[in-house]
């Protein structure tokens, strides 16, 4: 049977063939389609093989743009860009020369310029500035424009384009592209490839990149916070200069304390791990608005050279699952930060108390100190740790605490304890935050600051020791306070102006502050301790000693009533002119220190005299008002006067007019008894009483008139 119908095919075929032979045109077309069919099934066999071979001879690195080591490895390509290339052998060569491009096409390696660029003009947001002039052919200098309008240009290959680069004698070619798979969370990828490589290749190149970028980065904090799909991953979203540490102005030892507390706990992860405890510290800095909360975290963050990771509570997107997984990717030896924390739930509250017969509206509106034993419940939730750590508890906490009952933090009697409750209204509760910091994959040596204006509003379970150890409370400015704040304001003292000379102040160190270290108490100008190469012009000696101006403005400014925000908006008015913002301060204070805006854009002494000539206008206002009412009051004080005569003079005319008429009815009586006299007496005596009566009615009459006439007159 099989033999049958291979027969059958074979006749078949041959009687086709026949007849194709009889057709040449056909015959020959056919034999071209066949060749070309072959050729493409070798090329792509080739292309197959050559394939599986590079493959598993190359080896593949791919990070997500939500790694730090994403920005490292950006900053890198940026500056091995061959057109922007500071290498050496590359920049020999023209990177846009036909030579250079014909031989990279044949045998790449990456020194022909890219053909197709991504090109920059801003500062990418949180990241470095990589800019590259083609005129100094320095980084991060001008590119285009004059002297005093820089436009700087970065220049990278556009996304999904490679470039190769050598390193270490190794070509590597790298990129970025766009990340459509929705099973990872980042959006874009960096990506690297070498032929024949080690992975050593990869962690050498990420190790040079991230000591390349440190050097770009040093002298600045980086801020983290989430963002990516649905704020579930830390993303570098600010890149700020680091503030110096004695710019923060505090009462005391307080930052000096803090400092060592945290510089001991950093050292100290064997005593955790030895006790078994988590090795995390956590910091409360309550207290008013404007009084140096954020900027003590800032120099903090600067002085122990931690990067910032800030989280939002009150982030619409945010949920326990989201906050656990950030904490959770929120790397050791950082600072986390939870600003305002009493604020993120303020308004799950009030959607709460909307709510009617929910429990969590009674718990959450009773009163401060009652709400210690509603929250203890939450606090039960807490594991051992906090035991052990309450008795480590800071040396400040004790102090603070007891503090915290003091006034100087604003707590309103009617404003209800911030409780976190129901699931059902709120995505982010009480117990998924504590969870999420006291999760067992929570980040070690992590440094928590929770910032508040309302220390009171904070639950207890978040604000015991285990999850804020150290408790600091910040006031309005002491006068040692205010003094320091002077002196550090006016330490240094450039012009801004190009042509005048540049010279730094100095100030006298203080008790309270002893790093402004300064050696006398006068502007040295020209004398520059910080920048003592920007000095060529000679020394002017000021004819003021500074120390003498801060103390007379601290003299000025009231104690524990201005915040030193407010001062330093005050000082920024005087940026030059120590000696008028000593003088002026005063003034400033007696007018409410400057409530509403800080500053206005006319010029500072025109702005004092406005003040003053509004002063002045007050005072003559008052004056004019006051002699005013005096007048009124006078005036009042005569009408009084004579309707009180007046009603005197009524009452007596009324009690005459009683008299006479009681007197009359006398007399009537007197009269009968009389006539029933005459009767019986004789007609003689009765003539003479009636004369008697009339001459009687008569006076009465004269009386009444009298009486009549002086109302007249007095009305
Ligand atoms: N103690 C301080 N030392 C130095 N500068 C301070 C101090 N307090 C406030 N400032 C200045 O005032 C401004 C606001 O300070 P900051 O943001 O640190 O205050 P805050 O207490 O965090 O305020 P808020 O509670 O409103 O967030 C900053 O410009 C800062 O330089």
């Amino acid at each position: 049977m099989l033999l049958w119908i291979f027969h059958y095919i074979h006749n078949l075929f041959a009687t086709l063939i026949n007849s194709l032979k009889t057709n040449p045109t056909i015959y020959d077309g056919l034999k071209v389609i066949l060749a070309g069919a072959f050729f493409e099934a070798s090329r792509r066999l080739s292309y197959y093989v050559t394939d599986v071979i590079s493959n598993s001879l190359t080896l593949k690195a791919r990070i997500g743009d939500n790694d730090e080591a994403f920005d490292w490895l950006h900053h890198y390509l940026s500056t091995h860009v061959p057109i922007q290339s500071s290498d050496s052998l590359i920049s020999k060569i023209d990177p846009y020369a036909l030579r250079t491009i014909i031989w990279d096409s044949i045998w790449p390696s990456g020194v022909a310029a890219p053909r197709d660029v991504q090109m920059a003009t801003r500062k990418p947001r949180g990241r470095w500035w990589y800019g590259w002039s083609s005129d100094s052919g320095k980084w991060g200098e001008d590119v285009l424009g004059s002297h005093k309008n820089k436009i700087k240009v970065s220049i990278v290959p556009t996304i999904g384009k490679m470039q190769l680069v050598r390193f270490q004698g190794v070509t590597i070619k790298m990129g970025i592209i766009k990340n459509d798979n929705w099973a990872f969370d980042s959006d874009k990828w960096f990506v690297m490839s070498t032929f024949l490589g080690t992975h050593k290749t990869f962690t050498n190149l990420l190790n040079h990149a991230h000591v390349q970028y440190q050097a770009l980065s040093s002298g600045s904090t980086a801020i983290y916070s989430p963002k990516g799909r649905d704020e579930a991953a830390w993303y570098r979203s600010n890149t700020r200069p680091s503030r110096p540490w004695s710019s923060v102005v505090l009462p005391g030892n307080t930052k000096e304390e803090l400092l060592s507390d945290m510089q001991e706990f950093l050292r100290e992860r064997e005593f955790y791990k030895q006790r078994g405890l988590p090795w995390r510290r956590g910091y409360l800095f309550y207290g008013v608005p404007g009084s140096g909360k954020s900027s003590l975290i800032a120099a903090l963050a600067s002085k122990l050279q931690l990067d910032i990771y800030a989280i939002n509570l009150g982030g619409k997107n945010l949920d326990d699952d989201k906050l656990h997984g950030l904490l959770q990717a929120c790397p050791g030896n950082c600072i986390l930060l939870m600003e305002d924390i009493d604020c993120a739930f303020t308004k799950r509250k009030d959607k709460r108390k909307k709510k009617k017969g929910d429990s969590s509206i009674s718990s959450s509106s009773s009163s401060s100190s009652s709400s210690s034993s509603s929250s203890s419940d939450s606090d039960s939730r807490s594991d051992s740790n906090s035991d052990s750590d309450s008795s480590d508890s800071s040396k400040f906490s004790k102090k603070k605490k007891r503090k915290s009952k003091k006034a100087a933090t604003p707590v309103p009697k009617s404003v209800p304890r911030i409780s976190f409750g129901s699931s059902t209204d709120t995505r982010l509760t009480l117990s998924g935050l504590l969870n999420a910091l006291d999760g067992v994959a929570s980040s070690e040596g992590r440094l928590l600051f929770y910032t508040t204006n309302w220390v009171d509003k904070i639950d207890p379970a978040l604000s015991r020791p285990g999850r804020c150890d150290v408790w600091i409370e910040f006031c309005n400015a002491t006068k040692v306070q205010a003094k320091d704040v002077f002196l550090q304001f006016y330490k240094i003292f450039e012009p801004i102006n190009d042509e005048s000379p540049i010279s730094t102040g100095s100030a006298t160190p203080t008790e309270s502050n002893p790093d402004t270290n300064l050696s006398n108490g006068k502007f040295d100008q020209g004398l520059s301790l910080d920048k003592p190469e920007s000095i060529g012009s000679p020394s002017i000696s000021p004819s003021y000693d500074i120390s003498i101006l801060a103390s007379q403005f601290a003299e000025a400014i009231p104690e524990n009533q201005v915040s030193v925000s407010a001062i330093q908006g005050y000082l920024m008015r005087f940026k030059r002119k120590p000696e008028e913002a000593a003088s002026n301060a005063k003034l400033w204070v007696d007018n409410g220190c400057g409530r509403g805006p800080t500053l206005t854009f006319s010029k500072a002494g025109s702005e004092m005299r406005q003040l003053k000539e509004k002063k002045h206008k007050k005072v003559d206002e008052k004056k004019h008002q006051k002699a005013k009412k005096d007048r009124n009051a006078n005036d009042d004080k005569k009408k009084d006067k004579k309707k009180d005569k007046k009603d005197k003079k009524g009452k007596k005319s009324k009690k005459d007019k009683e008299d006479e008429d009681k007197k009359d009815k006398k007399k009537n009586e007197k009269d009968k008894k009389d006539k029933v006299d005459k009767q019986t007496n004789g007609s003689e005596a009765s003539d003479e009483k009636d004369d008697m009566v009339t001459n009687g009615k008569e006076e009465k009459n004269n009386g009444h008139a009298e009486i009549e006439d002086e109302k007249l007159n007095g009305d």
